[in-house]
């Protein structure tokens, strides 16, 4: 059986964050209440959960040398990747010197890249994706775009959040889209996917969550992304019994596939009882920030329980759920939320700001939670309290 130690001394239980953002904030919140002594690790000073953690170190987690020496240093129990860039290949040499890296350094690597994934769950496994192609030059993307036909997605095939993703209806969206990928690219220009459109009613995250106990679903988070990026997500979204037994079974192999335990967000497009995997994060999903409000153990409770090895005997749904993101466009290393009192104002509101240190454009810098009678009530209530922030660069 697990056992966690006194943090700050020899007996402590050590886990390593490899990203701080907002997500990780959370995570790092329920590992510090069940004891564990947190080390945060990202690109840039004061990110959110270096401000809950014991301790932080700024490095570029893209350099592998500079990770391994962190991580060398600190002597970390759970080794927790928090966003995609990461020098992927050095979790990899560390967990077979030992290191535990969540759920495993492989998950962390194919969900890097969206070859790596996509393979995976579409050629190994078999399971149902959109038609896509791989593309290295600007003549093979033009036939790549042929053959899928229109509309297509073009990604990076290495971004997140929508970075460098478009939308293709006709040739002339060609060359504008190309040059939108070699941009967005977290690795620089290189290799694009060309997606086929997939027409669907509605999408979710399913997340999964591999526990000492076996695999648990939460009930499925509808949501809705714009430019990519999420905006607003419900839980539960209403299925047919069809559809969700379709995505539990994607969801499982997709995740008994990529192995060991935490929490895995598995994103699905819908139409009808028909389900399409898109892809997976093996770590807390954006769009999973509603179980702040809607879930009894939140997707980061989930996450630490997971890590710890320790039981989730059941996870239980709150009803009708929702969160609003409030996102922030300017330039300030001071920006400040005010008018808070109309945004808590109304029954059963939460809201979580990051407290991120810069904006520079627009970035994600807090969501509003609410539950309500039915889905839509709460979707209505979220977005009045995101929009009753007023926010002051
Ligand atoms: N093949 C597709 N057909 C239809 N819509 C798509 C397709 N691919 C992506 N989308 C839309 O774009 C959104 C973002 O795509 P995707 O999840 O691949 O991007 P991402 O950059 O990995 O985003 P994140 O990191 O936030 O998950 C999807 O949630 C969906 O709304
Ligand atoms: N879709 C992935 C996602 O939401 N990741 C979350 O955003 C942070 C980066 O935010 P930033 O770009 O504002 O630094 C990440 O650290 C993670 O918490
Ligand atoms: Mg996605």
């Amino acid at each position: 059986m697990p056992r966690i130690g006194t943090p700050l001394s020899p007996s402590a239980t050590r886990v390593l964050l490899c990203g701080c953002g907002e997500l990780g904030k959370e995570v790092v919140i329920e590992l510090q209440r069940l004891g564990c002594e947190v080390i945060g690790v990202d690109r840039y000073a004061n990110a959110p959960a270096m401000q809950v953690a014991h301790r932080s170190h700024v490095i570029d987690m893209l350099d592998g040398a500079a990770l391994r020496a962190v991580i060398e240093q600190e002597q970390p129990h759970y080794i927790v990747p928090e966003i995609e860039a990461i020098a992927t290949a050095t979790l990899v040499e560390l967990e077979a010197e030992g290191f535990n890296v969540v759920p495993t350094a492989r998950a962390a690597q194919l969900t890097m890249n969206r070859e790596g994934i996509r393979r995976l769950a579409a050629e190994t496994l078999g399971l149902p994706t959109s038609p896509y192609h791989f593309s290295d030059t600007f003549e093979d993307y033009v036939a790549a775009v042929k053959s899928v036909g229109y509309p297509c997605v073009v990604k990076p095939i290495m971004s997140s959040s929508g970075k460098g993703q478009s939308v293709l209806k006709s040739d002339a969206d060609l060359q504008r889209a190309w040059d939108y990928a070699q941009e967005g690219g977290r690795a620089g220009k290189g290799r694009v996917i060309v997606e086929g459109f997939i027409d669907f009613d509605y999408e979710i995250t399913l997340l999964t969550v591999r526990h000492a106990g076996g695999t648990s679903f939460c009930a499925p988070i509808g949501h809705r992304q714009e430019n990519g990026d999420y905006q607003e997500s419900w839980q539960p979204q209403p299925m047919s019994p069809q559809a969700l037994a379709e995505s539990e079974r994607v969801a499982l192999a997709v995740t008994e596939a990529l192995g060991g335990r935490g929490l895995f967000g598995v994103e699905l497009f819908v139409k009808g009882d028909q389900v399409w995997f898109s892809e997976v994060s093996p770590r807390p999903h954006d769009t999973g920030l509603v179980t702040l409000i809607s879930q009894e153990l939140s997707e980061f409770a989930l996450h630490a329980r997971a890590i710890l090895g320790l039981p989730i005997p059941v996870i239980r749904q709150m009803g009708p759920s929702a969160s609003a993101v409030i996102l922030v466009e300017g330039n300030s290393q001071q920006t400040s939320f005010a008018n808070l009192g109309a945004a808590l104002s109304e029954e059963d509101t939460a809201l979580r700001l990051f407290g991120k240190p810069e904006v520079k454009g627009q970035r994600r810098m807090g969501v509003a939670l609410a539950r309500d009678q039915s889905i839509e009530a709460a979707r209505a209530k979220a977005l009045r309290s995101a929009q009753a922030v007023r926010v002051q660069l």
